[in-house]
Parts: C-alpha cells; sequence; structure tokens
C-alpha cells in the first residue's frame, strides 16, 4: 500500500489496484462521546459549519502532524476502508512526507501507521515520490527539477540517480494562497469568509499570471464586517491575483534559489528538460507561466498532479528491486 499522507488530502494506492482511495485530510469529533462522527469528504463538509459539540480539523498542519491521535484515527480509518472492513493483514507500507521534516516527525508518522496495523513501513520523501509519479526518469544519471506544490508545503528538489542532489521546503502552499484570499476579502471588501469559500475562490477564478479569463466575475457570499450581516460580493481575478502575490512570491523564489545553488550539468540538463509542478497547488491558473517567466526556464504541470506523489508510492512498491534506493526511513530503523 502507497500512501499520500497530505495536509489538504489523503490518498491511497493499493497495488495492482492503482489509486483507490483519495479524501480530504479531516476529521470530525463528536466531543461529548470522544469519537469520530466522520473523516475524509464529509467531514470537509462540516468544517466551520459544526455545532458546539462537534469539532471538524485536520490533524495535519505544513505537511506534518499536528494532532497524533486524530491522525492515527484518520488513518486507521483509510486503510479500514480500503481493506472493506476485511481483517488487516498488516501490509507494507510507503509513506509520502516532506522532505524537510525533522526525526521526530519522521517517527510520528511511522508510529501512526504501524498503530494503524502497517507491518514495514517505509518513508519517501514528498519530491523523490511526485517526480516518480509526474514520470521523470529520476534513476538515470540526469538532474531533474521537481516543485510539489501541496497544502502545507511546497517542496523544490533537484534529483539525479534515485536521490535528492539539493531540495528546499517552504511552509507557504494551496494554504496560504487561501489564507492570503481571506485575509484581502476581510480587509478591502470587509467580508468575512470561511475556508471553503477561499479554496473555492482560489480554484475558480484566481490565477498567478494575467489570462484570458480576466474579465470574468464572482459572487462571494459572507458576512459583513460592518453591518454584522450576510452579503454578497462580486470580485474579478486580477485582484484575487495581486492578494496572493507575497505567498506566490515566496514559492517562486524558493524555486530560483534552488535553481541558483544547482551544479552546472545538471542545471544544464534542467535547461533541457525543464522544470515540472506537481501538488494540488500545480494546478493554480498560470503558476507554470509565472515560474518560467521568473525563472527563464520552460515550466510543465504533470498530468495529474494531485495523484503524483501516491502514484510514485506505487510505483517504487511495484518496483521494490530497482527502486530500492529511495526510500528515507524504514520502521526497522525507528
Ligand atoms: N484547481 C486548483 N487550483 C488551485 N489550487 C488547487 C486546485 N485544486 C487543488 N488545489 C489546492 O491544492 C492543495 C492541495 O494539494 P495536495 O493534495 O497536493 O496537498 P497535500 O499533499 O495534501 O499537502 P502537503 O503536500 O503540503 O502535505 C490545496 O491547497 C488545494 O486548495
Amino acid at each position: 500500500m502507497g500512501i499520500d499522507l497530505g495536509t489538504a488530502n489523503t490518498l491511497v494506492y493499493v497495488s495492482g489496484k492503482g489509486v483507490v482511495l483519495e479524501e480530504p485530510s479531516v476529521v470530525a469529533i463528536d466531543q461529548d462521546r470522544k469519537e469520530a462522527l466522520a473523516v475524509g469528504e464529509d467531514a470537509k463538509q462540516m468544517l466551520g459549519r459544526t455545532p458546539g459539540n462537534v469539532i471538524a480539523t485536520r490533524p495535519l498542519r505544513d505537511g506534518v502532524i499536528a494532532d497524533f491521535d486524530t491522525a492515527e484515527l484518520m488513518l486507521k480509518q483509510f486503510i479500514q476502508r480500503v481493506h472493506g472492513g476485511r481483517a488487516l493483514i498488516a501490509p507494507r507500507i510507503v509513506i509520502g512526507i516532506p522532505s524537510g521534516v525533522t526525526g521526530v516527525e519522521r517517527r510520528a508518522v511511522m508510529e501512526a501507521a504501524a498503530q494503524a496495523g502497517a507491518r514495514d513501513v517505509y518513508l519517501i520523501d514528498e519530491p523523490v515520490a511526485a517526480a516518480i509519479g509526474a514520470g521523470l526518469p529520476v534513476a538515470e544519471p540526469t538532474g531533474n527539477m521537481i516543485v510539489d506544490i501541496g497544502g502545507g508545503t511546497t517542496e523544490v528538489a533537484v534529483l539525479s540517480l534515485q536521490g535528492i542532489v539539493l531540495s528546499e521546503s517552504v511552509r507557504v502552499a494551496g494554504d496560504e494562497l487561501s489564507d492570503a484570499i481571506t485575509q484581502y476579502m476581510k480587509k478591502v471588501h470587509n467580508l468575512v469568509i470561511g475556508e471553503r469559500t477561499a479554496e473555492e475562490i482560489k480554484i475558480r477564478i484566481s490565477s498567478a499570471y494575467p489570462t484570458v479569463d480576466d474579465e470574468q466575475t464572482m459572487e462571494v457570499r459572507g458576512l459583513h464586517l460592518l453591518s454584522g450581516l450576510p452579503r454578497t460580493v462580486t470580485i474579478k481575478p486580477p485582484e484575487i491575483r495581486e492578494s496572493m502575490s507575497e505567498p506566490l512570491s515566496v514559492i517562486v523564489d524558493a524555486v530560483k534559489r534552488t535553481l541558483e545553488q544547482t551544479p552546472p550539468e545538471l542545471a544544464a540538463d534542467i535547461i533541457d528538460r525543464g522544470i515540472m509542478l506537481a501538488g494540488g497547488g500545480a494546478l493554480l491558473k498560470g503558476l507554470d507561466t509565472l515560474i518560467g517567466h521568473e525563472t527563464g526556464i520552460v515550466t510543465h504541470v504533470a498530468p495529474d498532479p494531485l495523484q503524483c506523489v501516491v502514484l510514485g508510492t506505487g510505483r517504487v512498491l511495484e518496483n521494490f528491486k530497482q527502486l530500492g534506493r529511495v526510500f528515507s526511513a524504514r520502521s526497522s530503523t525507528m
């Protein structure tokens, strides 16, 4: 089983079957009964809409486990769902985690997987898994650059011969873009909006670079700060793009810094092959154009950016012998 345990979404790949689960990393807990009310998509629908005794939370923040018990519970639920309620034949699990996490954070992920029933747990750095999932030839002696923009972290890495030559991880990604939109709506339109609405604005009309859709409009509903009453405001893409400029420049700067440090031979390979974007954040309209414009290097979006990491873990599972050097840790080394 391969798992992308992400801040925003968790995906599971089963060897021989492909991606069998893709759910938001959200858990709704009934605090009176101390039990999970919903996990995944159902819990996400409850975000910001729960009564006092129910909390809908994300157990991961910035790509790492922030709430261990809830993360373990979520992981168990997902693994059980994949097994269709049958008894778990403790599987071998490969989990993608951000490359910048500490040893303590790595052990927390491994422990959660072991508690959830895994026999052998292998950790793979997310950029390596994303590059494999995006179809980059990571086993060859050639430079590949992958930029994985998730919910909580953006990872930029240069890979060659199954390994990371250099990488940079910044804790700014899709969530910060949504947060920037929330703050803008509050400051400029006096409108308080929830997390889900901010994400909807980002997905529907925002862009990182001017596009032909710039004249499009969207009606946003929220709570007016001054009157305290519900109100609808009409917004356009350019103002939303402007509101995201700070987090976007953090992402672009991370790419530039990594390129500046890349050894010349590998830099030449990257100029030939281009930069590959993966992760849900890669779906932001115009982000490839912005990065291409800022770096002068052709930038591509992976065919299925949201699934790159989990597809990479799956490919590793299915080619265990050939790709055996890609792991950053395994449970027997805990
Ligand atoms: N069409 C879209 N346009 C812009 N952003 C999008 C789009 N679709 C998804 N996203 C964003 O992608 C992010 C989730 O990406 P992904 O599932 O790759 O992250 P993750 O793996 O859970 O996070 P991390 O790698 O940080 O742990 C969210 O912030 C989401 O809002």
